[in-house]
């Protein structure tokens, strides 16, 4: 339902081959320590999820990177959300800019992809963001805003999901927004999902996600209205994830 700790969720991409569970069990005995007040995820390669899902055990939980908007048929090399949920997965990363650039993927195919996934079951983590040329033409907001009306379908209301605000710019580049860039967009991000949700998802979590660091992390997770993380590369080493875990304790109020 409506979220209020803080959602770290780790990417793994197209990585994670050889050392993935080595790394998850480290995470596991780490978080099993730290006992974190926030709510961990990482999302591996198709392949590794059920693997990972039982490597895992309750304190993390295991995600897809994407699925169909269908339930089954004849679309060789895809996978549906149902079985993203047969593997053990309880979320799934919908509309990462690498798919809307590298697949084509538009506003109203991840809408539809919400949607199934929602029928499956799984927690949708919903990616906007905008290019470099937006940001310099001074069209961050408008461009996430209109990502925003467009990808989250109305059957979210009242459901459990996460948008992550990922400036395309600052994704595996080592620059990230300033502190009050990010504010702005995510208070954008707020005002837009409210406009079209409703106001029972003032709570629901905003990530912040584009080369999150452990030393970045602390205090981009104390901006208003960023509700966690989605993080790539730092996601890939247990003892960088962890970091970034740590920056979420206790890293201050949420308007
Ligand atoms: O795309 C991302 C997460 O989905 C961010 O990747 P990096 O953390 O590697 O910049």
């Amino acid at each position: 339902m409506i979220q209020t700790s803080k959602l770290i969720a780790g990417n793994w991409k197209m990585n994670g081959l050889g050392a993935s569970l080595a790394e998850v069990a480290a995470l596991r005995a780490a978080l099993a320590e730290a006992a974190p007040t926030c709510r961990v995820a990482l999302c591996p390669p198709a392949t590794l999820v059920e693997r990972m899902a039982r490597a895992a055990g309750d304190g993390v939980e295991i995600g897809g990177q994407d699925c169909r908007a269908e339930t089954h048929g004849a679309f060789t090399g895809d996978i549906s959300a149902a079985m993203l949920k047969d593997a053990g997965a309880t979320l799934v990363i919908l509309g990462h800019s690498e798919r809307r650039q590298g697949h084509g993927e538009t506003d109203a195919l991840v809408a539809s992809k919400a949607e199934a996934a929602l029928a499956a079951g799984l927690a949708p983590i919903i990616c906007v963001g905008e290019t470099l040329e937006q940001r310099e033409a001074g069209r961050a907001v408008e461009v996430v805003r209109s990502q925003i009306m467009a990808s989250l379908p109305l059957a979210l209301a009242g459901r459990d999901f996460a948008v992550a605000y990922e400036p395309v710019w600052a994704i595996g580049t080592g620059l990230t927004p300033t502190l009050e860039q990010i504010e702005e967009v995510h208070r954008a991000v707020r005002a837009a999902m409210i406009e079209r949700l409703g106001l029972g998802v003032a709570a629901t979590p905003i990530l912040y996600g584009g080369s999150v660091k452990p030393d970045n992390a602390r205090e981009i997770l104390a901006v208003p209205e960023v509700g966690g993380a989605l993080v790539g590369g730092a996601s890939l080493k247990a003892a960088d994830f962890l970091g970034i875990i740590r920056g979420a304790q206790g890293s201050g109020r949420r308007e």
